[in-house]
């Protein structure tokens, strides 16, 4: 039996307002051919339904270039799905702020990649991405809409990591989500603007110690890596990792692509997540079941003993399982080791 996944990113359109250095889509205005129709995105939601109840990401692109968006989250919410939502902010004010309650969404995430307007504007690729961010928070604040921030993290911003904390919580975001910059998309370009191994390292070690400091939450994702270093330093301190020490961490893994988690495109692709450009399957050729329970793809990412190089010899290899998509864009082998990782196993 497989089990169902946990939480689905929907890239309900691959539109976008903003024209991001990194973005993994290379999202742009122009919309490609063979996006689901509103017809075909409410049959996803109902095949999802059937096998599931997880969290839908309802992602881009820039969702609120979609018209739709409202009817399709109101319907997924009416299908017992917990509804998130990922935008950069900018196109939120106060009757999108109301809709997107009436259709149930539960949080927002809002990206912020630097903590002044200069870095992230120039991140963004538009003047006035920063200001149109804080507007929309202060929206999603006064209409009483959860909220969380999400951050790329590349050399550009490395030094602005901390001070995005604080915004973070000086806003009231009740999480901060950071995210390492994987070079897929448009965010090939930036391949040389990968953070080093080491500072890896660094930076999800001061992320373990910060959570001891504050209260939003902190997660690393796309960072399989701090996994390991929780259960590194946890040893160190003698604590044993569970739920009352450590909490969600303590019960999820490093990548959660085709166990956990999946990616769906703005015309109907199935992948690992959006950062690993291969396909499990169409859902306009086959039906959502038959591609998470039986493609290839996602049989293989199950099976963490075929993992190749150091990671399949890791005894992390449970928790961690390195980036799938850092090791395809590295190599073209979505099994290959993780090269971003520094520990050399035992
Ligand atoms: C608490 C439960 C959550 C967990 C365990 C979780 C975990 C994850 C994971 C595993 C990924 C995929 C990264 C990858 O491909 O390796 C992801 C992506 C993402 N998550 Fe979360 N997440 C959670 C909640 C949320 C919420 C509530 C939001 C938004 C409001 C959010 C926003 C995002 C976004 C925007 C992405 C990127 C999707 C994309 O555009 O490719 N997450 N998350
Ligand atoms: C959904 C989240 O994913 C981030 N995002 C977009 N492209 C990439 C990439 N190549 N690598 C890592 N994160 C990326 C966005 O900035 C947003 O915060
Ligand atoms: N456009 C939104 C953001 O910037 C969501 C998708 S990003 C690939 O957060
Ligand atoms: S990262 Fe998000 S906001 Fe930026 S171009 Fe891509 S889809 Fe648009």
């Amino acid at each position: 039996m497989v089990k169902p996944p946990r939480l689905i990113a929907w890239e309900l359109t691959w539109g976008c307002n903003l024209s991001c250095v990194h973005c993994r889509g290379a999202s742009t205005s122009e919309i490609p051919e063979g996006e689901l129709s509103t017809y075909e995105a409410k049959h996803f939601v109902d095949e999802v339904a059937e096998i599931g109840d997880p969290i839908l990401i309802i992602t881009g692109g820039e969702p609120l270039t979609r018209k739709d968006v409202f009817e399709v989250a109101r319907y997924a919410t009416d299908k017992g799905l917990r509804v998130a939502l990922a935008t950069n902010g900018t196109l939120l004010d106060e009757d999108v702020v109301r809709k997107l309650k009436d259709a149930g969404v539960q949080r927002v995430s809002i990206s912020i990649d630097g903590s002044t307007a200069k870095t992230h504007d120039e991140f963004r690729g538009v003047p006035g991405a920063f200001e149109g961010a804080m507007r929309g928070i202060e929206y999603l604040k006064k209409g009483g809409l959860g909220f969380q921030i999400n951050t790329t993290v590349t050399k550009r911003n490395l030094d602005e990591i901390p001070d995005i904390l604080d915004l973070a919580t000086e806003i009231g975001a009740e999480a901060l989500h950071i995210f390492l910059l994987v070079p897929t998309g448009r965010g090939k370009n930036l391949e040389n603007e990968e953070i080093p191994p080491v500072e890896y390292e660094r930076v999800l070690n001061w992320f373990y110690d910060q959570q001891k400091h504050v209260s939003i939450q902190l997660k690393a994702t796309c960072a399989p890596h701090y996994f390991r270093i929780m259960r590194q330093r946890a040893k160190r301190e003698g604590i044993e990792v569970s739920v009352k020490t450590h909490g969600y961490e303590a019960m999820t893994r490093g990548c959660l692509g085709g166990t956990s988690f999946c990616f769906v495109s703005s015309t109907g692709d199935v992948q690992p997540c959006g950062y690993l450009p291969v396909v499990a399957g169409n859902i306009k050729e086959q039906s959502f079941r038959e591609i998470w329970e039986d493609s290839k793809l996602f049989t293989d990412l199950r099976d963490f003993d075929s993992l190749g190089g150091k990671c399949g010899k890791c005894g992390y290899k449970g928790v961690c399982g390195g980036c799938r998509a850092r090791a395809y864009a590295a190599t073209g082998d979505y099994m290959a080791e993780e090269p971003y990782c520094i520990y050399v196993p035992r």
